[in-house]
């Protein structure tokens, strides 16, 4: 990597495109932009240089934006921006790799076809990872471009928090948990001992808790359990999915009220979570401004469940020492760590009220000096790790 060799990393999520540019050996970011609220209300896109400062801005009023628009736009803001830098590699995450993709891995036509069979698996993201894919295919087919899964950092789980008990020919069909989120756990794996190297063989509940939200039980470094599943829409209520469901609310939905296989997905995929349950919003930031009863029933819910959770993932680990937020709602919301790190009380949290609401930027330790559970707010950068394995690809190639 020359200092002007760039690594450009897209990252698209349910409700957001993040696009980030990384240059020379050192993987310096020099670009990153975000274009969010994609399909609710008003789409934003806002790109910032290495120091921060603005280089690009965008308002899609009232015109529910789609991935593919965002994408079209980013394409061209990208080509505009280049400023120099030569794209030696584009790094994509893919929420899904299903039981082959256990790694990163240099995406081609054949690896496509494959991973366009694990769509039903990830409905609402696989279409949206595999479209950029193509385009930069076609439009510069000689960049390597490198797919990083979700799946990847919990292959190694224990074969018990993988399995359902179902028949083992279904078992064998590759119907099992897989957990999702995993980069963003990778980086949150990687730099939790750096902030404290007391940390670095510690049983850790990570809550990634974004648009899409789940937890993870991280032992020395390593996935043992998660709240996610077969698929992105087990555990945790999120931004418009269910979560957790009794499978035989899905029978009674089919067979008593009607509902073919699309009306299902779509009620559990779109229609749920904070969405279904508040009536108003998928959006956290919406529903803590509002005062109507249905946003703060959505919200409690939601802490409920995390709650639960953790209890389920702290005997997965046989005990907790740290609990780290991250994603857009974990990084931001002051009152829901607040009530989650209040429930927790019971496993030896204590929060710092103070650094807490302090809005910390970066890292930053918010639990008491005192708490037999560390308490860290970690921003997730799913794209450092995905700039990572590209480069390692790129260089072993
Ligand atoms: N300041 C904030 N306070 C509370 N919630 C926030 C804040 N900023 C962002 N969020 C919430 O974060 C969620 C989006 O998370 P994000 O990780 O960006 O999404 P995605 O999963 O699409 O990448 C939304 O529910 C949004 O309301
Ligand atoms: C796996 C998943 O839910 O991803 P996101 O948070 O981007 O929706
Ligand atoms: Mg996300």
């Amino acid at each position: 990597m020359l200092a002007n060799d760039s690594i450009i990393v897209i990252n698209a999520g349910s409700s957001s495109i993040k696009f980030s540019m990384y240059s020379g050996a050192a993987l310096d970011l020099t670009m990153r932009g975000k274009i969010e609220n994609l399909y609710s209300g008003v789409a934003r896109f806002i790109a910032q240089d290495a120091q921060g400062a603005v280089v690009g801005a965008n308002e899609w009023p009232d015109s529910a934006l789609t991935h593919e628009q965002g994408m079209r736009f980013l394409v061209d803001f990208a080509q505009s921006h280049l400023d120099g830098h030569r794209v030696v590699a584009v790094g994509h995450r893919i929420v899904h790799g299903g039981v082959a993709y256990s790694g990163p891995v240099r995406l081609n036509a054949a690896v496509l076809a494959d991973l366009e069979k694990l769509i039903p698996l990830a409905p609402l993201h696989l279409p949206h990872n595999l479209a950029p894919v193509r385009s930069v295919l076609a439009m510069a087919p000689h960049v390597p471009q490198i797919g990083c899964f979700d799946t990847a950092f919990h292959v190694g789980q224990p074969a018990e928090a993988q399995a359902f008990a179902l028949p083992a020919e279904i078992t064998a069909m590759g119907v099992r948990r897989y957990g999702f989120h995993g980069l963003s756990y990778e980086y949150i794996a990687s730099v939790l001992p750096k902030a404290d190297a007391g940390l670095a063989h510690a049983r850790v509940i990570a809550a990634h808790l974004g648009n899409g939200a789940s937890m993870c039980a991280i032992d020395a470094g390593r996935s043992v359990a998660s709240t996610m599943g077969f698929t992105a829409v087990d555990g945790l209520p999120m931004g418009t999915r269910c979560g957790a469901l009794d499978p035989g609310v899905v029978l009674y939905l089919m067979q008593e009220l009607g509902m073919d296989v699309a009306a299902v997905q779509k009620l559990m995929y779109q229609q749920s979570g904070l969405l279904g349950v508040s009536g108003i919003s998928s959006d956290m930031r919406t529903l803590e401004q509002s005062d109507d009863p249905r946003a703060r029933q959505a919200i409690d819910l939601m802490i409920y469940r995390i709650g639960r959770e953790m209890g389920s993932l702290a005997a997965a680990l046989g005990g907790v020492d740290a609990l780290v937020f991250s994603g857009g709602i974990g990084e931001n919301s002051v009152a829901l760590r607040a009530a989650v790190c209040r429930d927790a009380a019971w496993l030896g949290v204590q929060l710092d009220e103070q650094r807490n609401a302090a809005k910390p930027q970066g890292i930053a330790r918010i639990s008491k000096a005192d708490s037999k559970v560390a308490v860290w707010v970690i921003p997730a950068n799913e794209e450092l790790m995905i700039a990572q394995h590209a480069l390692d690809l790129v260089e072993a190639a």
